[in-house]
């Protein structure tokens, strides 16, 4: 795939309705099972990766996943480079309503925006769950400079790959109980979510509410996901 792939018509204006009311918006495939089935066979091939981590050894859950390394593998590149700047749209709306500094309109912008902040490692990873693996709810900030949404990407099928693991996200509202959501994309279909926190309507303009994201229990069978993450890490 060149690295100016096009997406499939992706319905943004949707998808910022979706993220505004739930915090959680579903893409169309983005990836098509061939893809997908190619990205997961990246997995065995080190040199594709800088670095990878045993998530029981830092109680981040059960399972493992690997950074890709610089350049990015193509498929990672061209999905990176075209979903940003309609995301960079939603963002710097978000960005507006916070108060705070707008984001660069590329995704060129933003890595050297990073770059200057001291970030310069890749952040896009593939995940790789098996039975009895689980993600814990985190968040994936890796610097001062937090570009605020990213993507997952469903790359097994759910129910025929594997059972459980739900993609599983919280939303912890200030003074109030959080809010859990669970969302079962299909292969293929990318999830966008804020990595920390969206703007909710408050009495007094916008306020911040914070997100987390994780993986429930893999009952059976082998779930990977590409996880898609635009600010770089330091
Ligand atoms: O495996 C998943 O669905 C979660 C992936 C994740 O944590 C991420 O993409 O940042
Ligand atoms: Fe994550």
């Amino acid at each position: 795939m060149p690295a100016q792939q096009t997406l499939p018509a992706i319905d943004w204006e949707r998808a910022a309705l979706d993220l505004d009311r739930t915090g959680v918006a579903v893409t169309p495939p983005l990836l098509t099972p061939a893809q997908c089935s190619e990205v997961i066979g990246l997995y065995e091939r080190d040199r594709v990766f800088r670095s990878t981590v045993v998530m029981a050894r830092h109680s981040f859950g059960q399972g493992e996943y690997r950074y890709f390394s610089a350049p990015l593998h193509p498929i990672v590149a061209g999905l990176r480079e075209s979903l940003y700047p309609p995301l960079a749209k939603i963002a710097n709306r978000w960005a507006g309503l916070l108060d705070e500094p707008p984001f660069p309109g590329d995704l060129e912008g933003l890595t050297k925006a990073c770059a200057a902040a001291g970030q310069h490692k890749p952040t896009p990873l593939l995940l790789r769950y098996g039975p009895g693996d689980y993600n814990c709810l985190h968040q994936d900030v890796y610097g001062d400079l937090t570009f605020p949404l990213q993507v997952a990407i469903m790359l097994n099928e759910p129910d025929a790959d594997f059972t459980g693991g739900e993609s599983v996200f919280v939303e912890q509202r200030p003074r109030a109980q959080s809010r859990p959501i669970v969302a079962r994309p299909g292969r293929g279909q990318g999830l966008i979510f804020p990595v920390r926190q969206r703007p909710v309507p408050s009495a007094r303009g916008h306020r911040r509410v914070a997100m987390r994201h994780g993986v429930s229990q893999v009952l059976s069978g082998e779930r990977h996901v590409l996880g898609v993450i635009f600010h770089n890490a330091r």
